[in-house]
């Protein structure tokens, strides 16, 4: 439900929130934040609803209890519809056309959110797939598929980017990839929360770690190292 006071500090904040999924309860009473600059890792048990959080920050899931707000849009309101482009979620899995080529499925991001299509072709190079662009999505491993949805959260400039079984399928040497688009968001004033069951790294490409425990979200106390 709607809070009347919107947060302008925070990129989202969610307080007391509940969310049921198929009729049964998964999140209750979670209190969470995320600052413009920060990011944020999420960890917790198989089911214990890091996946939902995420699409709840999506704006795609409407709580059942508490409030909350996504860049500015009260969750559950029609203000959610204008603020979803600025956000990005990266899935289990990829959102592309699977008969069209990564080139084809970049270019055609780039025009209907406006850009040149020349910017589909500098993100598809900024994730070394300059070389694999005229393979069909579908023909391509499930790596160069992370690789081509990072590209287009570069090509998209996201305020918030949410990045799910964030190292699946990506090689080690492909880890420092997905912290540099991360960095990329919060250099932009933007804000990332990344789900991740490889605690280490994780730990390299968040400034905290929250763990998702019997529906409520808890700070992990080891720090991240300097
Ligand atoms: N489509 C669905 N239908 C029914 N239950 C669902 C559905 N999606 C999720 N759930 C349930 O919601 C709960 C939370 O799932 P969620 O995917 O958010 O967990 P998770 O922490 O991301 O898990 P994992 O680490 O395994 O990816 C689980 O009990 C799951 O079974």
């Amino acid at each position: 439900m709607p809070s009347p006071v919107p947060d302008t500090d925070h990129v989202a904040m969610l307080v007391g929130v509940a969310v049921d999924v198929e009729r049964a309860p998964v999140l209750r009473s979670l209190d969470f934040a995320v600052a413009p600059g920060e990011s944020v890792g999420l960890v917790g048990a198989n089911g214990s609803g890091k996946s939902t959080l995420l699409r709840v920050l999506a704006t795609l899931l409407p709580p059942v209890g508490g409030h909350g707000h996504v860049l500015g849009a009260a969750l559950g309101s029609a203000e959610c519809a204008v603020v979803r482009p600025r956000i990005a979620l990266v899935g289990h899995t990829a959102a592309l056309y699977p008969r069209l080529t990564v080139r084809e499925n970049l270019r055609f991001l780039a025009r209907l959110t406006g850009r040149r299509e020349h910017a589909a072709d500098e993100a598809l190079e900024a994730v070394g797939l300059a070389g694999a662009a005229d393979r069909r999505a579908d023909a391509c491993s499930q790596g160069m598929q992370r690789r081509a949805e990072l590209a287009r959260v570069l090509l998209t400039e996201p305020r918030l980017l949410l990045l799910d079984e964030a190292h699946t399928g990506l090689d080690p040497a492909s880890t420092g990839l997905v912290n540099a688009v991360a960095e990329q968001v919060r250099e932009r004033g933007g804000a990332s929360v990344v789900v991740s069951h490889d605690h280490a790294r994780l730990r390299g490409a968040a400034d905290r770690l929250v763990e998702i425990v019997e529906g409520r979200a808890r700070p992990v106390r080891a720090e991240v190292p300097a």
